[in-house]
């Protein structure tokens, strides 16, 4: 037995399913998990000293690459003054002005640990702001595991067929209405039907987590006019987005100011940390300045805030680093297709900036019902072959792969051979 296999058999002794999430587990492409020795740059490297370029990238938090000594600077000293208080202090301010001037539109901004715990808290907040109960999320959207937004979710869910959570009572899910990505005619029907009862909206603005889809034009604007209209908080999950699809996230790509958002991943430079905020107006009703209740002790822990802010600090400075990082995933782009072409593989590549996903599906996937239909018995294959070749692709087709700053042209020219190689052997 190779040393991966023998940690993964202890680790199923003692973790459900041997892992800490469930994507981690290599179900979806029908193998074990690689266990990771360490990482740097680009590359992450198992404890069997195999070395991989690493397209997971943390699943999006890793924007400057693994172990990036620009988001560990200082970091030490941090450590040495204390690692928690439960107490205020100057970073946390540091980090909330840096977000604020990066995203307007969050007036105030609460830190959290977590994506799910940003998107929970935030819908709390718009259902006390609007005295209303129902919520509206999207087909293959993953806004974390919080109970009342794993319906019909995304990610791990989408790639095991978890419709909704068993422990999650029908109750709790009660006030979830679910609703077509892109198809805004929808939305206005669900509106009509569930008229001054609707206070949110959430979204990704772009989904990442049924594979990498991009909005149609005019969607966001469509759900801006539509929530302002009907009275409804528009939320705007921007865990994967934020700082990843420019400084301004998926916001200011767009041109959409929603009236609440959340964050995580790279606001947190590779340490658990999450956002949310928002109009003032509205997040004026979080505790202790109102009587939406959300606290944590390890919230804005100062070593994850540090990273994060040398994180921010550093793009807010090289906003550069979003064109670089959109040119090296338009030459994966590119070259993925005219291989596509050449091989004669039903696949198409969705990109947004630097996240994209090969879908291996014969229509072009603009929502969750051609997503759902892609064959992920030939991600499955694609994965393996590529692995074989060095190269760690997302562990199931409905993930995005995530470019960073320390992907370099000989890694982009080896996933593109590689990739070329796998996939005339289909
Ligand atoms: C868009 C989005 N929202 C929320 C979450 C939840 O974040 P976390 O895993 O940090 O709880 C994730 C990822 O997991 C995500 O991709
Ligand atoms: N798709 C998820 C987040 O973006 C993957 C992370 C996880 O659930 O472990």
């Amino acid at each position: 037995m190779n040393q991966s296999k023998a940690i993964f058999e202890e680790a199923k002794q003692y973790i459900p399913g041997g892992v800490n999430s469930p994507v981690r587990a290599f179900q979806s492409v029908g193998m074990d998990p690689i266990i990771v020795k360490e990482a740097k740059g680009s590359k992450i490297i198992d404890v069997e000293n195999k070395e991989y370029i690493d397209y997971i990238s943390s699943w999006g938090p890793l924007i400057l690459g693994h172990a990036s000594d620009i988001v560990s600077n200082g970091i030490m000293d941090y450590i040495h003054k204390g690692t928690s208080f439960g107490l205020p202090t100057k970073i946390e301010v540091d980090i909330a002005k840096l977000i604020h001037e990066a995203f307007p539109s969050m007036e105030l901004i609460r830190m959290v640990n977590s994506g799910t715990e940003a998107t929970m808290s935030a819908l709390r907040v718009a259902r006390g702001y609007t005295k209303r109960n129902k919520i509206l999320k999207f087909e293959g959207c993953y806004h974390g595991h919080s109970d009342s937004l794993l319906v019909k979710s995304g990610s791990g869910t989408l790639t095991y067929g978890v419709p909704t959570s068993e422990g999650v009572p029908q109750k709790v899910v009660e006030d979830t209405l679910v609703g077509e990505f892109n198809n805004i005619e929808n939305v206005k029907q669900i509106f009509k039907e569930n008229q001054n009862e609707i206070a949110a909206v959430i979204v990704e603005p772009v989904p990442g987590n049924m594979g990498v889809i991009p909005p149609n034009k005019g969607f966001l604007e469509a759900l801006r006019t539509i929530t302002k209209e009907e009275g409804a908080v528009l939320i705007f999950d921007e865990v994967i987005t934020g700082f990843r699809l420019g400084f301004g996230g998926a916001q200011g790509t767009y041109g959409i100011k929603p009236d609440m958002t959340c964050l995580g991943k790279i606001i947190g430079g590779g340490l658990p940390v999450g956002a949310y905020g928002g109009k003032k107006e509205i997040m004026e009703m979080v505790a202790p300045l109102g009587n939406v209740y959300q606290a944590g002790t390890l919230s804005g822990n100062p070593i994850a805030v540090k990273m994060g802010y040398n994180t921010l600090n550093y793009l807010k400075n090289n906003q550069d680093i979003y064109k670089t990082l959109e040119d090296k995933a338009i030459i994966l782009e590119k070259a993925f297709n005219e291989h596509i072409e050449k091989a004669g593989v039903p696949a198409r590549v969705n990109r947004v900036k630097s996240m994209l996903t090969v879908f291996f599906n014969g229509q072009d996937v603009v929502s969750y019902q051609e997503a759902s239909t892609s064959d992920t018995q030939m991600y499955s294959q694609y994965f393996k072959g590529m692995l074989a070749e060095g190269i760690l692709l997302p562990l199931a087709q409905f993930e995005g792969m995530f470019l960073s700053a320390a992907h370099t042209d000989e890694d982009l020219e080896k996933t593109i051979k590689a990739s070329k190689k796998v996939l005339l052997s289909l």
